[in-house]
């Protein structure tokens, strides 16, 4: 599937720290440590009410760290998916009488869009979960083989299902207990008390064709994938059998990357699948969660539709740590307006203060687990001086904003 066109990235001089973030299985800070090449697997949108805020936070959090390994020198491999076959997507094709294939296709291009508006450097591969159906049938195909999984004895729907115990770290990726993985797998898209799994949460791999739903051939029989493990197959074939990081919003933390990693683990043998687990936080619409279900979103193409500058967009959202749930507001809004207005009027003088200490605090707050509250205060303060005192740096302005484009993704 096509990517989307990528923003210019100034190359800055020198170098930060190397980049620490907090990972959900180790449940601590570590550095990232990749070697020359760095690879992510960001989980991608299931296309339709694309590209709500939500999205967009989540997509900056890693754009974010797209940037950083960039700026430490590393050739960031990033692949992302989409889902554009999947329950939730033919649910919402069938309540509007649109064909899902359509819907996917216009909801995908409007995500590109956006992205592109907000500045987000597009991944290496961008694949649909449609087009990598053979690759992921192999993959079912290899862990039937490895008695990993099987299939259920249900004579009219004879579904293929993971062994959760297969590889005997199930559970290590999120940390929850087994009740609360039983609610979570209930909730979103599992099948806990479907009859005739060994164990409750052992995940769909593969499902038979039903009447009125499409059907792909594979030797598992027709039928279609389950949902977690298109990303384990699309990451392990183009990124290898373990990667740098495994992200995505906070509510895939469970059932959807701790199955992907057993997936990924079984077939490998490796473990951890990815070295890092990044789970950015839940931006709500004043005070509830922003969801499809609950239907209070806030599109990125309205806002710009209605003339908001993209960078705005994206400031406002930097403007809380990724990993805090927090809310769209109209205050958060207006702060980042005023905010994008007053670092334009110092980032384009012909001087000012010098930028370096800026850029080496920017690198600084942004490799202590991408603390943006801080990296943005520190341009606000070379703001308020190069406003409020004289100084005749010819560099200081123009580096300056170099590094806010570079590595925050903001172009005044
Ligand atoms: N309110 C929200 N706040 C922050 N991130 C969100 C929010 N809602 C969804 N996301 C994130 O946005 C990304 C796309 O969400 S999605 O469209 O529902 N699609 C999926 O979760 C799957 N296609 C992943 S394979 C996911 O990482 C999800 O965690
Ligand atoms: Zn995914």
């Amino acid at each position: 599937m096509r990517t989307w066109s990528s923003a210019d990235v100034p190359l800055l001089d020198g170098a930060g720290p190397p980049l620490r973030l907090y990972d959900t299985a180790t449940e601590r800070i570590r550095p990232t440590a990749p070697g020359e090449r760095a690879t992510m697997y960001v989980c991608g949108i299931t296309p339709y009410d694309a590209t709500h805020l939500g999205h967009a936070a989540t997509y900056v959090t890693f754009d974010l760290v797209h940037r950083l390994w960039r700026d430490l020198g590393h050739d960031v491999h990033y692949v992302q998916n989409v889902t554009d076959i999947d329950e939730p997507l033919l649910e919402r094709a069938a309540r509007d009488q649109d064909d899902w294939v359509v819907l996917g296709m216009r909801e995908t291009a409007l995500f590109r869009e956006d992205m592109e508006s907000l500045r987000v450097l597009p991944p290496r591969q961008f694949i649909g979960a449609v087009e990598a159906i053979p690759e992921i049938a192999e993959l079912v195909g290899k862990l039937v083989a490895s008695g990993a999984a099987y299939r259920l004895d249900d004579p009219e729907y004879p579904d293929v299902y993971h062994d959760v115990s297969s590889t005997g770290h199930f559970g290590y990726e999120s940390n929850f207990g087994r009740d609360e993985m039983i609610d979570l797998s209930r909730n979103n898209g599992g099948d806990p008390d479907r009859a005739g799994k060994r164990d409750p949460l052992d995940p769909l791999l593969w499902r038979m064709e039903r009447p009125g739903e499409p059907a792909w051939e594979s030797d598992l029989g027709r039928g279609r994938p389950g949902w977690h493990v298109e990303c384990a197959a699309i990451a392990l074939n183009r990124l290898g059998p373990q990667i740098d990081l495994n992200g995505g919003g906070s509510d895939l933390r469970f059932p959807h990357h701790e199955c992907g990693a057993l997936h990924a683990e079984s077939l490998t043998g490796e473990h951890p699948f990815a070295r890092h687990y990044v789970h950015a936080g839940m931006i709500g619409l004043d005070g509830q969660k922003m969801s499809k279900s609950k239907g209070n979103l806030v599109f990125v193409s309205k806002l710009r539709g209605s003339g908001v500058d993209p960078n705005v967009i994206r400031l406002a959202l930097l403007a809380g740590h990724y990993r805090t749930d927090r809310s769209w507001t109209d205050e958060l809004h207006r702060t980042a307006q005023a905010r994008l207005a007053r670092w334009r009027e110092a980032l384009t003088l012909d001087r000012g203060p010098a930028s370096d200490e800026l850029i080496a605090k920017l690198r600084t707050h942004l490799a202590d687990d991408l603390d943006t509250p801080g990296a943005l205060a520190a341009v606000d303060a070379w703001v308020e001086e190069a406003l409020t005192r004289r100084h005749d740096d010819r560099f200081g302005p123009g580096s300056a904003r170099e590094a806010v484009d570079a590595l925050l993704g903001i172009e005044v």
